[in-house]
């Protein structure tokens, strides 16, 4: 499969790592990014091929992955239009917020879109991503992105796009959460008295335990979490706290406001000037 990246970042950068080698061999993956030392690091790495900006190159894959911050997917999609004109590759969007028919308007009316939401444990084979295929992308082009993402963790495909944005603010950000959550546990143990590594040592391995034991139990977390609360113990202690501090409700908040953003850029950045 020959895949091109429009967009060598982050998140680029962590599919790149699970898909090299499995999916597709280095040279078959093209990366335009304007940044020279980041193309450089992704060639010695990877040895992909590079470019700074969009050729003919990109229009001979088989997938196209947009990989470019929302707010720069307009000038890329009308920098790409051109190279589209005759071919059917997929465009596989990962943008936040960018809807498939804004892109599909920018792109000339191109069909063959699918939009999915990955997040970064994909640089270790761990991502969970959100998938919408528009309806002009045939069942081979689906099955293709859902073998791209597959290589990098699980995928979950949606029936209706506004889903996405639910997904966004779940998976797609939630990595975040987990590390601030993992940031709040180191502190309070080096307040505590324990060393920064012994803090480190113990909040990981807790969070990588908790977290397997509940994807391979057949309980809900709730049953799982009152396992551990003996009443008038520490855990009840710590639980009772987050209760009064509104921890939980303050969380379900964030993630709604993160759903709502993604939709607010879908409007904002989908409007025509
Ligand atoms: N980070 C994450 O955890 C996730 C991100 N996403 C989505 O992935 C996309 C990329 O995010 P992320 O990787 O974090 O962002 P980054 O800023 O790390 O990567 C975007 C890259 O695209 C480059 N770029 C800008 N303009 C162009 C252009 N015209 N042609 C080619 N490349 C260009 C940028 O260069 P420069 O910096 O110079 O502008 C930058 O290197 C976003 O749309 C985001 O919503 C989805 C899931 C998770
Ligand atoms: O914060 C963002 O907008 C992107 C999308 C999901 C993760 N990072």
């Amino acid at each position: 499969m020959k895949i091109s990246f429009i967009g060598g970042g982050n998140m680029a950068t962590a599919l790149l790592a699970g898909l090299v080698g499995k999916l597709a061999a280095g040279p078959d993956i093209h990366v335009v990014d304007p940044n020279q030392d980041a193309l450089q690091r992704l060639d010695t790495k990877y040895g992909v091929s590079v470019a700074r900006e969009i050729t003919a190159r990109v229009a001979e894959s088989d997938v196209i992955v947009l990989s470019v911050k929302p707010q720069q997917m307009r000038e890329v999609a009308a920098a790409l239009r051109a190279q589209l004109a005759g071919g059917n590759p997929l465009v596989l969007s990962i943008a936040a917020g960018i809807r498939g028919a804004d892109l599909s308007r920018w792109l000339g009316g191109y069909g063959a879109i699918v939009r999915c939401m990955p997040n970064t444990p994909a640089l270790i084979g761990q991502g969970v991503t959100g998938m919408v295929a528009m309806p002009g992308a045939s069942e081979e082009q689906k099955s293709a992105a859902d073998g791209i993402l597959r290589a990098v963790g699980k995928t979950v495909w949606l029936d209706k796009e506004e889903l996405l944005d639910p997904v966004t603010a779940v998976s797609g950000s939630g990595p975040a959460y987990v590390f601030f959550f993992l940031e709040a546990m180191q502190q309070a143990a080096l307040e505590l008295g324990l060393s920064a590594e012994q803090g480190r040592q113990l909040a990981l391995a807790t969070f990588t335990g908790a977290a397997q034991l509940a994807a391979q139990s057949d309980e809900p977390v709730e049953v799982l979490r009152q396992r551990v609360t003996s009443k008038g113990g520490t855990t009840y202690a710590a639980i009772t706290s987050m209760e009064q501090s509104g921890v939980k409700e303050a969380i379900v908040a964030a993630i709604k406001a993160a759903s709502a953003r993604g939709r607010e850029m879908g409007d904002e950045l989908g409007k025509d000037a």
